[in-house]
């Protein structure tokens, strides 16, 4: 008893004062944007205005497309818990912000957390100036002489995928098949292993892709953490990708880095390219880099390639078993590509321009990425408006947004590859359409993720017409618990043999 004659009535009044206290803390910034005259969405005390993400009632990427569409403004303010944010809609102002002064918004607002020294190293998270070294020297992985090496590896695996689907022909979900394939295509890619999914549904780098993507509450908490709360992240010591799984990936990392420097054979694949680096000593020390530095950039392979590359597949295909007549436009171009180019070639796969298109249709409608993020390094007042972004104030690109637009993509709930032929121009005075980002950080493995969705492609669809079946969802329903468009029941179609009428 301290205040009072009860202990009761002490804890209701402390617990009282806690909650006043919290509520003048989390809303002191709330007039951050009504003092600049920038419109912004109204918050609530302590979630700021981002409540139906973080209940998880709304996938962040639709509830930024709906923001958008409630103003006209080229910009606008959100409140994320107590922090102001500013989200860029005209497409001008995000030329400026992602290539033309990229030098104030070179890094991404995703924590780097200084207790795990793999994911640290990442460069999707790393900050400059260390990003721009790591960036430099991992841009060669992805020039065209490695990737034709590394297509017979993919090739394989389609080979691996297609009898899959010959021996479970009927409905199968396509996420999951097209999941198997991508850790398979990676994993030897980038470990030199053959991980097997297609015969093992619980092979270990299926779990390892599990537990870094499947939408669970624990991943969905660290993942708000890791984009929004960066200071609660690194003091509870967040793993972002669980320790099991970062062990196993170093393990088999390293024993695939022995095996190669023993044998000194070439495997036209990520390990040749760090055993490379590894022996030039210069390199190394310029980057200090060894030991998990140099797991993180496989590790780094695994996380950023595999979700992304069954994803965009996957997406394809569900569209093309919607409108059957798309299909076989496509199924005609592979298969007439594949007898003049005798086989799934590198030449042949650039010359397939509505494959292009299908893919980039796919990717307009479901980024994998529904957001690009960027943090304001010093001040920074945007040409031709009153807008000056404040130093430390993080930014948000809205893809999905931007991508549903009606003044750039009539009709945007529509699959409609030609959106893409060569007649339509996008992005000519500014950016709106972005899967892949833009500036010096945009992907870096865009050419090796095209190449695994237009191999998986090639072989699917050269072999096996795929339907919609009663299970099919339409439209999709995104899962509120993931930062990344995943359908909450997958996307299950039906696969039936192809069978090509005498000419
Ligand atoms: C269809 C497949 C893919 C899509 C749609 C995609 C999309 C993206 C997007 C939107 C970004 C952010 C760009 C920005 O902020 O401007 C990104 C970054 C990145 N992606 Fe991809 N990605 C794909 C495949 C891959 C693959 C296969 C790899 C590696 C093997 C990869 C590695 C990375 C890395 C390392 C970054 C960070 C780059 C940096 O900060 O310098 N991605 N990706």
């Amino acid at each position: 008893m301290l205040l009072t004659s009860t202990w009761i009535l002490d804890l209701i009044i402390f617990f009282g004062i806690g909650i006043i206290f919290m509520y003048i803390y989390s809303t002191r910034k709330y007039d951050y944007f009504k003092k600049r005259n920038i419109h912004y969405e109204k918050p609530i005390p302590l979630f700021g205005s981002i409540f139906p993400v973080l209940s998880m009632k709304t996938t962040i990427g639709e509830w930024l497309r709906q923001l958008c569409n409630s103003t006209s403004a080229p910009y606008f303010g959100i409140f994320v818990f107590d922090e102001p944010y500013i989200i860029i809609k005209s497409p001008e102002i995000i030329k400026h912000i992602l290539v033309k002064d990229f030098s104030n918004f070179s890094d991404r607002t995703v924590l780097a957390p200084k207790h795990n020294k793999i994911m640290s190293n990442m460069l999707f998270v790393q900050k400059n100036p260390d990003w721009r070294k790591v960036r430099s020297k991992m841009s060669p992985v992805f020039s065209s002489g490695k990737l034709k090496g590394m297509l017979s590896i993919i090739n394989e695996v389609g080979v691996d995928l297609n009898r899959y689907i010959r021996e479970n022909l009927g409905q199968l979900e396509t996420k999951e098949v097209t999941a198997k394939y991508s850790t398979d295509a990676i994993s030897k890619c980038a470990f030199a292993i053959n991980s097997h999914s297609f015969k093992d549904e619980n092979s270990d780098f299926r779990k390892v892709g599990r537990a870094f993507f499947d939408f669970t509450w624990r991943n969905g908490f660290v993942q708000i953490a890791y984009f929004f709360k960066q200071n609660w992240a690194s003091t509870l010591r967040l793993e972002f990708f669980e320790k099991w799984s970062l062990a196993f990936l170093r393990d088999i990392f390293w024993k695939a880095i022995e095996k190669r420097q023993q044998i000194g054979v070439k495997g036209n694949d990520l390990i040749d390219i760090i055993v490379e680096m590894r022996n030039n000593k210069d390199l190394c020390e310029e980057l200090n880099f060894d030991g998990d530095k140099v797991v993180a950039q496989a590790v780094q392979f695994f996380a950023a390639g595999f979700e992304t590359t069954s994803s965009t597949l996957s997406y394809t295909l569900y569209e093309l078993s919607l409108q059957p007549t798309l299909q076989t436009k496509l199924r005609n171009e592979i298969i007439s590509n594949i007898k003049k180019h005798d086989g799934i070639t590198y030449e042949g796969l650039k010359q397939m321009k509505y494959m292009d298109m299908c893919i980039f249709e796919a990717l307009r409608k479901y980024p994998v990425l529904p957001f690009l993020d960027r943090r304001c390094n010093e001040d920074y007042k945007v040409p031709g408006t009153d807008l000056t972004i404040e130093k430390g104030m993080p930014v948000y690109i809205p893809l999905m947004a931007l991508h549903y637009d009606e003044r750039y993509f009539p009709e945007p709930e529509k699959y409609d590859p030609e959106r893409f032929s060569e007649s339509n121009k996008h992005n000519v005075n500014g950016l709106y359409y972005m899967p892949f980002g833009e500036g010096p950080r945009i992907c870096i493995g865009e050419r090796f993720g095209m190449l695994g969705v237009k191999v998986g492609l090639s072989h699917i669809l050269s072999e096996f017409v795929l339907e919609r079946s009663p299970e099919t969802p339409v439209p999709v329903k995104f899962e509120p618990k993931s930062f990344l468009l995943q359908s909450t029941v997958g996307l299950p179609l039906r696969y039936r043999e192809f069978q090509p009428t005498a000419a």
